[in-house]
């Protein structure tokens, strides 16, 4: 019996690292989550024991690293760094043929006005996969951990009934999510910052300002916002849990309750995935990270 070594990837996951500019008056910084997953010429590693192609993740961390200082322009933006890592790994190292890096970007908010005191700013991640081989070089943009919520101008009802329907129609809802969502850019020329800003503005604008018929409703309004705010945008991927907020029935302490007091729920949820696309088609499924890595 033979068998076939399938898809195989392999790199260093979740380096922190962390880059100030000092020479800026008053400081920045960048706090970095780097993954770095190599595909090339490394079969023999796994069939026969042989690591002599092997750049060992070690050496995968320690470039993160040593290009968060030699690039250190291009690791102002996730994107742009990535990049300089996903180039550096296909161009330098010969059996390396796909590299992927993911980053996650925590952000920081000055603190007081101060030029060296800041504060981490944990209403979201901003997040980067970019994927570059022989065949050209991908870069996705995202954000994730972006929780909204929106008090009214929320309907959910005409809804398909079967004998387990027990849900009622609403006129009049609270809507809540947790947005993830990942964006597809057409070219790997960008103002990485700008183009960030314009397209989460799109989203939170257009989650609290459009009327929404139910979360997949409101997924293609902020889609289609989004392809409106960037032209560099192909294709908008979001996956958004359903934060269920259940009025709470106040009849047995004979007080009525027009929508005021609710349980948040935390599980289970409907979680609604939606892609916005510009042009009919699949889409690039491939530049999204669909990696080893469950
Ligand atoms: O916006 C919604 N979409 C659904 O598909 C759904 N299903 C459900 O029970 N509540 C909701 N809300």
């Amino acid at each position: 019996m033979t068998y076939v070594l399938g898809h195989n990837q392999y790199g260093k996951a979740e380096v922190r690292v962390v880059r100030i500019y000092r020479d800026a008056d008053p400081h920045e910084l960048v706090d970095y989550n780097v993954s770095v997953a190599l595909q090339g010429d490394f079969t023999e590693a796994h069939t026969t024991g042989d690591q002599a192609k092997v750049l060992t993740t070690d050496a995968c961390k320690n470039t993160v690293n040593a290009l968060a200082k030699e690039h250190g322009d291009a690791a102002r933006q996730p994107e742009s760094f990535a990049l300089a890592l996903a180039r550096h790994f296909v161009g330098d190292v010969p059996q390396v043929s796909v590299a992927r890096v993911n980053i996650e970007a925590y952000q920081w908010d000055r603190a007081h006005e101060t030029p060296h005191g800041f504060v981490r700013n944990g209403s979201y991640v901003r997040t980067t996969t970019v994927t570059v081989s022989d065949d050209g070089e991908t870069v996705v943009s995202g954000l994730s951990g972006l929780t909204v919520l929106k008090t009214t101008d929320s309907e959910f009802h005409g809804f398909y009934q079967d004998k387990y329907t027990t849900l009622q129609p609403t006129n009049d809802r609270v809507m809540a999510t947790e947005i993830k969502a990942q964006w597809l850019h057409s070219a790997s020329e960008n103002d990485w910052g700008a183009s960030f800003v314009a397209v989460k503005d799109a989203i939170t604008e257009t989650f609290a300002n459009a009327y929404s018929y139910a979360l997949q409703h409101t997924l293609w309004e902020m889609g289609q916002a989004v392809l409106d705010a960037a032209d560099s945008v192909a294709e908008v991927r979001f996956s958004c849990p359903n934060k269920h907020h259940f009025v709470i029935d106040l009849s047995p302490f004979g007080l009525d309750n027009p929508n005021e007091v609710f349980h948040a729920d935390d599980r289970p949820y409907g979680l609604i995935e939606a892609t916005i696309q510009r042009n009919e088609g699949p889409g690039n499924s491939a530049a999204f990270d669909p990696g080893q890595g469950w």
